[in-house]
């Protein structure tokens, strides 16, 4: 796990832990060890830490957190990196994070190749960096830094970390002959001056200012989130406090955070976004064994909101797009747009002005379907109209090459349907955007009975390319995301006929920890985009939806919805939705009287008593019934685990990573108390099969003792 060798009067302790160089008991043991070794051995004069293979250390191992702790405590082995009187030299590649960074900060010295990254990530899993980060990272750079740094978890590249202070020196060439040459510079030099616990706080006269303006940032931005806010109360103290009583501080806070849920949460989300990567098809073909096709060349069909957010998505890691649309005027608007996406973000300084005219050079915009011909993947991005996606399918069929990937961004039709209209339904795939296409990191990659594992393969590694966290589901109407979202919003509708008001509904909701309420998502996604599918749906069923419809397909139904978008209101984009807006594309939400008077009128229209409606049923109605489906979507197959459906709300639906994604939040609940309730409403709503609680959920609700989520599906298969 640590590799001890001399190299003349240098020890190199080389940390051997693949695949990232987590800092697990036997590498603790090791680098206390070495350390000690190299401190016993006359002829050794220098000692360097680096390590093997792709990078210096990703930190503390976070598979042993809920263990008990084994093995040297990392403060320990870092305390006696920064005694030995022999200068003690990190040498630093890939990344240096959260334990390593602190391990890098107990040795006396820090050197770093140009492409190495530093950074105390930790607030990211719920809690603090516990080694002692807290008190030493404001010794070695400003505390405004290290506060940014340890409330935010960003890494900082090894330039900026320079000039920071946090790194001595940046080499180019090999990384070791680089640190051997070093630590011979340094050899036999007092390291007294480089021991941080013997520093002062950097700029501990500006404390008080600093803390505050970082608090109110903290707690705007990460709203209902503790460990930020408690990472900023463990920097202060390391201003406040001599060096060990700020450590015993750190502890104890440390401590606290790494009780809490949010930690648990945040643990949880580490692993279950990694695994979702990790796909399986029924027939066994998995990540671990397909090859995606080699995309060079993209196209997209379909030059509106969508398909505008898709080509930004691809144009920006440098794929050329040929833009279809079926009119040069739609086609000219939608390149206008992207354009004026471009610049915006160059205005933003998040892109060069080369590299925006590099993207826009790499757009050819058609209204001939036929110059698809030789793409390698395209995908279809023209609104939700079964037929009118068939008929594209059908041409790209005839159009496409035989080894082409052909893509829809339905967001709810099944692409069985889709893929029937071609005579390859095996090349055809669900790529389902969230909007804004080019913002949402959420990639929703929808498979069909026919779908081939190399298609899967090829959009999964899609995802990854273009910047997305993407997850593989069975197609279905809706999916998972849209699935799961539609009771949300069906149930809220039926609360504001019953009493509440759009701004109580997002209150509750804004208040549980979501960034923002069901009501303003309709707003933000577009109060047509549900009329479209509803209406749709309707159409398939040959039903006409009027003012008058209280059920369709033998469910309660709420024309609220309905009646918005007849008058106009279709959300943030036209200034008008279940708010208004201060304009047209407009993102301040504001009270609208004619929302309010529209929601009472309708109520006595449908002979309904508004009564109050208390937060915890807001709660509970919103989010009980995407849980019961969720728990559907697992019984079907639609979803392979939990975790899954929980990567798909924090970046489809913004729901708080640190409450862990509403899978999660039922196991924390419990579920016999979930399914309790569902039955609850369930009785009190029997018009609303949504209310009909899962089989599943009923499972393991019964369990004689809590399943841990980790174990739903193995448990729910051994009960069939
Ligand atoms: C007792 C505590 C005392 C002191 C406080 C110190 C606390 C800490 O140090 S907490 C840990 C802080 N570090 C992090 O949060 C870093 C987490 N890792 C990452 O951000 C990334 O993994 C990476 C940037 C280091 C590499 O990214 P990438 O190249 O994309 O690889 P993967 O993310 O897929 O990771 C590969 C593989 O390694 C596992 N892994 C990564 N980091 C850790 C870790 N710190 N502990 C345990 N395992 C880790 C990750 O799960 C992947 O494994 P699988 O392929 O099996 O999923």
């Amino acid at each position: 796990m640590v590799d001890y060798r001399t190299q003349g009067q240098i020890a190199i302790l080389e940390v051997n832990n693949p695949p990232v160089n987590a800092l697990s008991i036997h590498v603790r043991k090791g680098l206390d060890d070495g350390i000690s070794r190299a401190v016993r051995d006359p002829s050794v004069k220098a000692v360097i830490v680096i390590g093997k293979g792709r990078t210096f250390s990703s930190g503390a191992d976070i598979k042993e957190f809920n263990k008990p702790q084994e093995g040297p405590r990392l403060t320990m082995v870092g305390k006696k990196l920064e005694e030995s009187d022999k200068p003690v030299v990190a040498a630093i590649h890939g990344t240096c994070l959260g334990g390593g960074l602190e391990i890098a900060l107990f040795c006396h010295y820090r050197i770093a190749v140009k492409s190495a990254r530093v950074g105390f990530p930790e607030v990211l899993l719920g809690i603090l960096p516990g080694a002692a980060g807290t008190q030493r990272l404001p010794r070695v750079t400003d505390v405004a830094v290290a506060m940014e740094m340890i409330s935010t978890g960003k890494h900082v590249p090894a330039p900026k970390a320079l000039e920071y202070g946090i790194l001595d020196k940046i080499v180019q060439g090999d990384l070791l002959e680089e640190a051997v040459k070093f630590a011979k510079s340094v050899m036999g030099k007092p390291v007294q001056p480089c021991r941080l616990s013997d520093q002062p706080v950097k700029g501990a006269d500006r404390l008080v200012q600093v803390f505050d303006a970082a608090m109110r940032q903290v707690k705007q931005r990460q709203r209902g989130f503790m460990a930020p806010v408690v990472c900023l109360k463990a920097v202060r103290s390391a201003a406040e406090l001599p060096y060990n009583e700020g450590l015993l501080r750190e502890n104890t806070l440390f401590t606290e955070l790494m009780s809490s849920s949010q930690c648990a949460a945040l643990r949880y989300a580490f692993f279950a976004e990694r695994a979702a990567q990790r796909w399986q098809l029924p027939s066994g073909a998995s990540a671990a064994n397909t090859k995606p096709v080699p995309v060079k060349s993209t196209g997209v069909i379909g030059a509106g909101t969508m398909g505008q957010g898709i080509a930004i998505c691809l144009l920006r890691v440098d794929y050329p797009v040929i833009l279809v649309e079926q009119n040069q005027k739609l086609l000219d608007k939608g390149v206008e747009m992207i354009q004026l996406a471009f610049k915006d973000a160059v205005r933003r300084k998040l892109m060069t002005e080369d590299a925006m005219r590099h993207c826009m050079s790499n757009i050819s915009p058609t209204v001939d379907m036929q110059q698809l011909a030789n793409v390698d993947l395209v995908i279809e991005a023209v609104y939700e109209n079964v037929a009118l996606k068939q008929d594209i399918f059908r041409k790209l069929d005839v159009i496409c090459k035989p080894s082409a990937v052909l893509c829809t961004n339905t967001s709810t039709i099944s692409i069985d349907i889709i893929a029937s209209a071609t005579k390859r339904p095996g090349s055809v795939v669900g790529t389902h955007f969230f909007a804004p296409a080019h913002i949402m990191r959420l990639l929703e990659n929808v498979y069909s009975k026919d779908t081939s594992a190399q298609a899967v393969a090829t959009v999964m590694d899609l995802g990854k390319k273009i910047g997305k966290v993407s997850v593989l589901v069975k197609t279905c109407h809706g999916f998972v995301a849209n699935r799961m979202f539609h009771h949300q919003g069906q149930e809220a509708a039926l609360m504001l006929e019953e009493g509440a008001l759009p701004e109580h509904i997002d209150k509750v909701m804004e208040d549980f920890g979501m960034s923002i309420g069901p009501m303003k998502v309709s707003d933000l996604s577009g109060v047509d985009i549900g009329w479209r599918i509803r209406h749709e749906v309707a159409k398939m069923e040959g039903v006409e939806l009027t003012s008058q419809t209280r059920f369709f397909r033998g469910e309660r139904y709420c024309t609220l919805p309905d009646k918005l978008y007849e008058l106009g209101r279709l959300g943030r984009k036209t200034g008008k939705g279940w708010y208004r807006y201060e304009k047209p594309g407009g993102r301040v939400a504001m009270v609208d009287d004619e929302v309010t008077n529209l929601i009472k009128k309708h109520s006595a229209e449908m002979g309904i008593e508004r009564r109050g409606i208390s937060t915890q049923e807001i709660q509970e109605r919103i989010l009980y019934p995407a849980i019961n489906e969720g728990f559907r979507i697992l019984e079907e197959g639609v979803a392979a685990k939990p975790e899954d459906i929980d990567v798909i709300w924090w970046y489809g639906f913004s729901f708080p990573r640190y409450m862990g994604g509403p899978m999660f939040h039922a196991s924390q609940v419990g579920l016999s108390k979930v399914y309790e309730r569902i039955c609850y409403y369930h009785q009190n709503f029997p018009y609303s099969s949504h209310w009909v609680p899962s089989d599943l959920l009923r499972k393991l609700a019964s369990a004689p003792s809590p399943v841990p989520i980790s174990q739903w599906m193995s448990y729910s298969q051994s009960k069939l």
